[in-house]
C-alpha cells in the first residue's frame, strides 16, 4: 500500500516569523535527525541554540546549516556531569531529545543493557533537568522531553525503552507539579524516518509500521520540529505535564512486536 502524503515542509510552518526571537535553547542530540531539525527551526524562528551530542563532526554539520546563532558542546550526557546546564543563569527552553535503544527480545537484555537504555532515556535526562532548573526558573522557561508513542501499551522488543519512556512521561508530570515556574511537556513521535531509526529497523519493517498507523503515514521531521517550537514559544502555556503523541494515531493501535 502507498503511504498517505505528508504535509510539505512549508505547510508545517505555522508559527509566525520571530516567534522565538531573543530566546535561548539547549537541544540534546542536535547533530542528527529530530534534534537537528528542531535546532534549525528554532534558529529560523529567532532563537539562539546550544546543541549537545557526542560526535563533534555531526554537530559541526548542524552548525554549518544553522549559522551564527548555534553553538555546540560535544559531550556524552550519560557519562559527563551536566555542568554546562548548571552554569547557565538563564535558559528559555531545554529540548531533551538525545535518546535511543537497541531492539532485542526481553529475555536477551542483560542487566547492563537494561541499565544503559534506562540511563540514556530517563536517568541522564533527569540529571539534565535538575541542572537546568535554576536557569529555566529564572526565565519561566519550558522543557520538551522527547519520548516514544504509547509506551504504556507495551512494545515487544523495546521493553527497556518502553519502561524508560513511560518513566519520562511520569517524570514530566511530577515535575510539572513540583516546579510550577517551569512548563514541561513530553512529546512522543510515532515513526519519523530518520537515519537513526533506519539503523534500528529494516525498511520493510518500517513500512509495515507506517501502514498500520491510522493516518497511513509517518510523522515528518518538520512536523515534530514545529511542535517543539510551538511548545517552546509559550502558546501552549495553559498545558503542563502533558504527554502529546504526534504519531499519526499509531498510539491508538497495538505496537508491532519488534522482537520475539
Ligand atoms: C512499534 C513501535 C515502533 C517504534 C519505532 C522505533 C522508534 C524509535 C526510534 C528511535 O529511537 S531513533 C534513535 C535510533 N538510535 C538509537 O537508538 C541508537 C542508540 N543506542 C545507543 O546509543 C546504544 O545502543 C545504547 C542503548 C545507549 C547502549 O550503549 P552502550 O555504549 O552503553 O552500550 P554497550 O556498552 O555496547 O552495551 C551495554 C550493554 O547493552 C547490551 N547491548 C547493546 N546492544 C545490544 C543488542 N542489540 N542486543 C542485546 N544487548 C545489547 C550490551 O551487550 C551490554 O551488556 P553486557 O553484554 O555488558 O551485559
Ligand atoms: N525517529 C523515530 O521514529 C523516533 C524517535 N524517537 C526519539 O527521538 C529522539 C531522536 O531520535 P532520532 O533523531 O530519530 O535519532 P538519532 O539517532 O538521529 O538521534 C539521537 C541523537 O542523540 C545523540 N545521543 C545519543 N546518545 C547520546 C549521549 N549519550 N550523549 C549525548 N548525545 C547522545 C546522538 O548523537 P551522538 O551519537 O553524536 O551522540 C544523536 O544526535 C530519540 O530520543 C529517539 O528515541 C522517538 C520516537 C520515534
Amino acid at each position: 500500500m502507498t503511504a498517505a502524503p505528508r504535509p510539505s515542509p512549508e505547510e508545517c510552518k505555522v508559527l509566525p516569523a520571530g516567534a522565538l526571537r531573543d530566546r535561548f535553547a539547549v537541544v540534546t542530540g542536535a547533530g542528527s535527525g529530530i534534534g537537528r531539525a528542531v535546532t534549525l527551526r528554532l534558529v529560523e524562528l529567532g532563537a539562539s541554540v546550544m546543541g549537545v551530542g557526542r560526535r563533534a563532526e555531526r554537530l559541526a554539520e548542524t552548525a554549518a546549516l544553522a549559522g551564527h546563532r548555534f553553538t555546540y558542546r560535544a559531550l556524552d550526557i550519560r557519562h559527563e556531569p551536566p555542568d554546562f546546564l548548571a552554569e547557565l543563569a538563564e535558559l528559555d527552553l531545554l529540548v531533551n531529545n538525545a535518546g535511543g535503544q537497541f531492539i532485542a527480545p526481553a529475555a536477551e537484555i542483560s542487566r547492563r543493557g537494561f541499565d544503559a537504555v534506562l540511563d540514556l532515556n530517563l536517568t541522564a535526562q533527569a540529571a539534565l533537568l535538575q541542572a537546568a532548573r535554576p536557569g529555566l526558573a529564572a526565565r519561566g522557561g519550558r522543557v520538551v522531553n522527547l519520548s516514544l508513542s504509547a509506551p504504556d501499551r507495551g512494545i515487544p522488543g523495546l521493553v527497556h525503552s518502553a519502561a524508560a519512556r513511560a518513566g519520562i512521561a511520569a517524570l514530566t508530570r511530577s515535575l510539572a507539579r513540583q516546579w510550577p515556574a517551569i512548563k514541561l511537556f513530553c512529546l512522543a513521535p510515532g515513526t519519523v524516518l530518520t537515519a537513526g531509526v533506519g539503523e534500528e529497523l529494516p525498511p520493510e519493517e518500517l513500512a509495515g509500521i507506517v501502514e498500520r498507523t491510522p493516518l497511513g503515514r509517518d510523522t515528518s521531521l518538520d512536523e515534530v520540529a514545529e511542535w517543539v517550537a510551538a511548545l517552546g514559544c509559550g502558546i501552549a502555556d495553559a498545558v503542563s505535564g502533558a504527554l502529546i503523541e504526534v504519531d499519526g494515531g499509531s498510539g491508538l493501535v497495538a505496537a508491532a512486536a519488534l522482537a520475539g
